[in-house]
């Protein structure tokens, strides 16, 4: 397939006159792609955040006519395919396609609005099934995949893989099964082809669920999105990649527009707009939802909070964690010698002293009466080198991502355990005292501190260094994981 680097990309769909979904999103979304957009309007909808009012549908003629005037004069790199309405309007539209045979067709079958209105008569169902016979791509939502299957919707993920293979066996195209309506931390994808096209019959990728209400549109913005990314890649594995990424920080940064009063859109061009102060910590927070999601789910941590964890676990826990502020001080010593500016470098210092006060407390108040190994343990060590390693290979962007975790992660599982704690009414909890020093007002400013720099650091720093700030964050967050589920693991002295 012949690729091209500013792709001219038709958009045909309906409208929704603010700006979030339909033939709105797709241009907006093709732009933020790199592409040329065009749009052929196939329903006027009288549409807002909140929900559809009415729909108006010009003669299927009239749409003829407008794709008529657009292909014979512009060469088109690709079409993408939304709201269609009736049947009538549908013909009109396999007619052009058959004629035309665009390189690139993506069809997002749009049947429902995200806020459960219909976009397609019952009646012109089959009429879209038989139109999927000309995409190259299908982009169902997990409703929609069940409807076109005359199934019931898939419940869970692999379910969703299931039909996604029907789908494409059935109409010899590549489907994309988006989970966005599944329940869960993730918001998985995947690409799904039986007939070989792709590296292997499915392809997924994972990101986190972002925790937003503007997701009007998502669907109409992936769709034209991958359109647009294909004709310049000609790679729908890496089109997806891409599109991905792009969606993902549309999502997190949809907040900023406060448009309408319900499901508002996503941030098309989060990308050309500077980021609010906050706006780079909010986003690795995003990121490690799932890991978040893990920590409480340990059997550790439930434990500690319950009252129920082994004494042995409980001690193994603190004479780690002592090992670890060793190192997590040298750490913040490095962040503080190669902090640019005399604040950030006080900020490090003072916290690395802070550690080993801690650490000279946590042997003198819990350890002292304690029989407790005092080998450093495996995810000590390799959090601690990766710390050390991140400071000596990355510098101080990388560094100061790195150490943050270590500070948000424990102060936020603190507040939630102490929080939990105290209103359980907390009578003889053996590791009550324990849990109120999580309490601590010092601690919690600190982080808040640390956050700030880290956004600082972020806001100056180019997007390169900004991603390997955030892979340093995620490493880290991936630690602090481990190092909660090491007792189990390691408590017991079975080496590692
Ligand atoms: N809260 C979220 N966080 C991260 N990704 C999301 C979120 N919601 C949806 N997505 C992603 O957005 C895309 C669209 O997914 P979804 O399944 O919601 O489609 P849709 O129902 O067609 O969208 P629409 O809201 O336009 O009707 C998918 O890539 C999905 O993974
Ligand atoms: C025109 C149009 N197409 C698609 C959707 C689905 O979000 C919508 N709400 N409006």
């Amino acid at each position: 397939m012949e690729t091209r680097s500013i792709p001219r990309v038709l958009s045909i769909a309906g409208t929704d006159p603010t700006g979030g979904a339909g033939v709105q999103a797709d241009l907006k979304s093709i732009a933020a792609n790199g592409g040329y957009g065009m749009a052929a309007v196939t329903a006027l909808v009288a549409q807002n955040t909140r929900g559809v009012r009415s729909v108006h549908t010009p003669p299927a003629s009239f749409l003829s006519e407008q794709l008529a005037a657009v292909s014979e004069d512009v060469e088109i790199d690709a079409v993408k395919i939304g709201m269609l309405g009736s049947a009538d309007i549908i013909g009109a539209v396999r007619e052009w396609l058959a004629e035309t045979a665009p390189a690139v067709v993506v069809i997002d079958p749009v049947m429902v609005a995200t806020s459960g209105d219909r976009l397609l008569e019952p009646a012109a169902e089959e009429s879209l099934r038989l139109l999927l016979r000309h995409a190259h791509l299908v982009t169902p939502n997990l409703p929609e995949l069940g409807v076109l299957l005359n199934e019931p919707m898939a419940e869970d993920w692999d379910a969703a893989l299931a039909q996604g293979r029907s789908l494409s066996r059935r109409y010899g195209t590549i489907v994309l099964v988006k989970g966005g309506h599944l329940p869960g931390g993730d918001c998985p994808d995947a690409l799904v082809d039986v007939h070989g096209r792709l590296a292997e019959d499915v392809v997924e990728f994972r990101s986190s669920r972002v925790a937003t209400a503007n997701t009007h549109g998502t669907g109409c913005s992936l769709s034209s999105a991958m359109a647009t990314v294909q004709a310049r890649t000609a790679d729908w594995t890496e089109s997806l990649k891409q599109v991905k990424e792009w969606l993902f920080g549309a999502l997190v940064r949809a907040d900023e527009l406060e448009v309408g009063l319900g499901n508002g859109p996503i941030h098309h061009f989060h990308h050309h707009t500077p980021r609010p102060p906050a706006a780079f910590s909010a986003e690795c927070w995003e990121d490690i939802a799932g890991l978040r999601e893990g920590i409480f789910d340990l059997g550790f941590i439930r434990e500690l909070g319950d009252g129920s964890l082994p004494e042995s676990d409980f001690g193994y826990y603190l004479a780690q964690d002592a090992l670890y502020l060793s190192g997590y001080s040298r750490a913040l010593a490095l962040a503080s010698s190669l902090a640019p500016t005399a604040g950030e470098q006080l900020f490090w210092a003072k916290g690395a002293r802070e550690c080993i006060e801690v650490e000279a407390q946590l042997h003198r108040e819990w350890l002292s009466d304690r029989e407790v190994s005092c080998g450093l343990g495996p995810v000590t060590k390799q959090y601690v080198d990766h710390l050390l390693a991140t400071g000596a290979s990355g510098g101080y962007a990388e560094l100061v991502a790195a150490v943050i975790p270590c500070y948000w992660l424990y102060a936020h599982v603190g507040g939630e355990l102490h929080g939990a704690y105290r209103a359980s009414g907390a009578a003889g909890h053996p590791y009550g005292a324990w849990l109120e020093t999580y309490a601590d007002q010092g601690f919690a400013e600190a982080t808040r501190q640390a956050v700030g720099i880290m956004d600082d650091v972020a806001a100056r720093s180019t997007e390169d260094v900004r991603q390997r700030m955030l892979e340093a964050f995620r490493e880290s967050s991936r630690y602090e994981l481990r190092f909660f589920d090491a007792p189990r693991l390691y408590a017991g002295g079975t080496p590692a």
